[in-house]
């Protein structure tokens, strides 16, 4: 429960709203117990009427009594109805404060976590998984709008609405009173149990859901995969295993449900059996009027939605703490990289590192192995090496998507740790292996990383890509939209768009991660021959696979295994007849090969 605690600083936030609601639940509730009175003096004066009725049995005056009688019925029955609609009127502003705060708190926890969920390193990402992360936002902030919304509601109204009921009853008859209420404890325990039941059911189907879900997003998205390997039949068998499951836990919730409310009925329909039974023989030793067992039904009947919403309203609560525990857990995760410095930052780009040594945390691969080399400012640096040496991590490093374990990164001579990271990143242009374009127009993916989109620029980046030709081709031009993973665009297509989006913003420092993987020579040779003149005075860093692609380099890095094996110029590396030399040759009979 002390989880819950974190939240009394909303609470605190909208107290001008939350008060008038607490107000209106106790004027909403000092009308919801009048009619019930009003009711007993009407059944009262029913009965003395009709005393006085038969007493003018034969009489001409009887008539008139019978309207008198009739109309001062309307009357009460006009009376109820008027005081039911200003119980209605305040349940309208109780619900308009409460229930509305609550979904302000939602709004300002939701914000909450996405702004701690931005500012998480890579490295958290890697650790938790998309359904998780997004359960946080979903799932768990709705439970706790339960809490701080309908549950908070009506536990006040409960509780105003038990205290001013009990008055009323004990102040007709003690005795009744006590056997009415002795029925509902044993209600409110029910509810709570069946209530935890149905909440533990809906849990399951609700995971049942989302791996149906997820399988059927995962079968949409591998369909050709599925359909050249000819697994239809087979993936069909797994939806519909899924699929059955599924219906046999819905299933056993609706059983639950179907007994719930029929003995929801049940003790309430003992209740007023108890307060007749009861109160007929207070009636008789004439303890009370008729009037008051007319007045005890309502009484009872009104009791019983506050004392079903008891037991929920506890396994309400019950969730939410458990949702908010979850959700503070996470916001008390401290950013693994954090900006340590708020000083502007012009980064010229020199890059330099020192016996740098990274093993990722996640999986304690050690990725890197006392690594030294620096490029000075407009110089471009190649990497080169085989799949899994280390390249990527370098150009993640260098953009401090993690930090070091040992050794330094140092740009422009300052430990990488204590510069501005927002002024660096946005000076930084980078370029991932894996290509991600949003679900949003081409132009708009291009300028992301700018404020405002202009046009001009986005073309111009667009020319350097080498992929204006391919936009322009397009019916909707720079206005294309884009699916989730670009499905309107080549793999080769996309990786250019990626380029763009790096250079619009003219950043100082460029890394290109094994980007033109997706492009033939020609093409390659198209983009180096302009990314020559975006580059030009600017630090870059090429990760490739092609020798050809980094020839022209000032700097070229042969890793291997997480190690700096040969590193100098093209001519140098070929001179010394090595690792960078063989590669060389091997793609060079390579080429030749498929040209013959
Ligand atoms: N995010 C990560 N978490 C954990 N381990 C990782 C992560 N990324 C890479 N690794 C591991 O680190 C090592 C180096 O990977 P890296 O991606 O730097 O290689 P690479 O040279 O870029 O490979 P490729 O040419 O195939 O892209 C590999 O063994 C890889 O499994």
């Amino acid at each position: 429960m002390k989880e819950l605690a974190y939240l009394n600083k909303f609470f605190l936030k909208y107290k001008w709203k939350l008060l008038p609601g607490v107000v209106f639940v106790i004027i909403s509730n000092f009308f919801a117990v009048i009619p019930a009175q009003i009711i007993r003096i009407a059944f009262d004066l029913v009965n003395e009427n009709i005393a006085l009725y038969r007493l003018f049995n034969g009489f001409d005056k009887q008539a008139l009594i019978l309207d008198i009688f009739g109309s001062s019925l309307l009357f009460f029955g006009g009376l109820v109805i008027v005081i039911a609609l200003i119980r209605g009127l305040f349940l309208f502003f109780m619900r308009q404060t409460i229930i509305l705060t609550s979904r302000h708190i939602e709004f300002d926890l939701k914000n909450e976590i996405y702004q701690q969920y931005q500012k998480l390193s890579l490295a958290f990402y890697r650790r938790n998984n998309t359904g998780d992360l997004m359960n946080r936002v979903t799932e768990d902030v709705s439970r706790v709008r339960m809490y701080v919304g309908p549950a908070i509601m009506y536990t006040i109204n409960t509780s105003i609405l038990f205290v001013l009921i009990i008055i009323a009853m004990l102040n007709v008859n003690v005795k009744l009173a006590l056997y009415c209420l002795a029925p509902l404890p044993l209600l409110a325990i029910t509810i709570y149990y069946v209530n935890n039941i149905i909440n533990h059911k809906s849990e399951k189907i609700q995971k049942r859901l989302s791996t149906l879900s997820s399988f059927v997003q995962e079968t949409f998205s591998g369909i050709r995969v599925i359909k050249s390997y000819v697994r239809e039949e087979n993936i069909r068998e797994g939806f519909a295993k899924e699929s059955e499951a599924y219906k046999s836990e819905s299933l056993s919730l609706v059983r639950v449900q179907a007994f719930f409310f029929p003995t929801m009925l049940l003790m309430v329909g003992l209740s007023t059996i108890i307060t007749v039974y009861i109160g007929g023989i207070q009636v008789i030793n004439g303890k009370i009027s008729s009037g008051n067992i007319a007045e005890f039904i309502v009484y009872v009947n009104q009791l019983t939605f506050p004392v079903t919403s008891l037991g929920w309203v506890t396994s309400l609560i019950q969730r939410a703490a458990a949702s908010q525990k979850r959700i503070n857990q996470f916001l008390k995760i401290k950013p693994e990289i954090s900006n340590p410095n708020p000083n502007p930052l012009k980064v010229n780009g020199t890059i330099a590192f020192e016996n740098v040594s990274f093993t990722y945390p996640d999986t304690g691969i050690q990725a890197l192995k006392n690594i030294s080399f620096d490029i000075k400012e407009g110089q471009l640096l190649a990497i080169i090496g085989r799949t899994g040496s280390g390249k990527s991590t370098i150009a993640n490093l260098v953009m401090r998507m993690y930090d070091v374990d040992k050794g330094a990164i140092r740009i422009d001579g300052t430990d990488i740790k204590y510069l501005n990271l927002e002024d660096y990143r946005s000076q930084t242009g980078f370029v991932p292996q894996e290509v991600f374009l949003f679900s949003d127009t081409i132009a708009r993916n291009i300028a992301f990383g700018q404020d405002k989109l202009d046009m001009q620029q986005v073309e111009q980046a667009a020319k350097d890509a080498a992929v204006y030709k391919n936009i322009i081709a397009f019916d909707k031009k720079f206005e294309t939209f884009i699916g989730e993973r670009g499905i309107t665009l080549s793999g080769g297509q996309k990786q250019r768009v990626s380029i763009a989006r790096a250079i619009i913003k003219s950043p100082q420092i460029l890394i290109f991660d094994d980007c033109l993987s997706a492009v033939d020579t020609k093409t390659e040779e198209e983009i180096l021959n302009s990314l020559g003149k975006v580059m030009k005075g600017k630090t870059s860093i090429i990760i490739a696979h092609r020798v050809s692609t980094i020839k022209n380099a000032d700097k070229i890095i042969v890793l291997d295994n997480g190690e700096i094996v040969e590193q100098g110029t093209h001519d140098i590396l070929m001179d010394k007849k090595g690792v960078y030399f063989e590669l060389y040759e091997k793609q060079l009979l390579e080429e030749q090969q498929e040209l013959s």
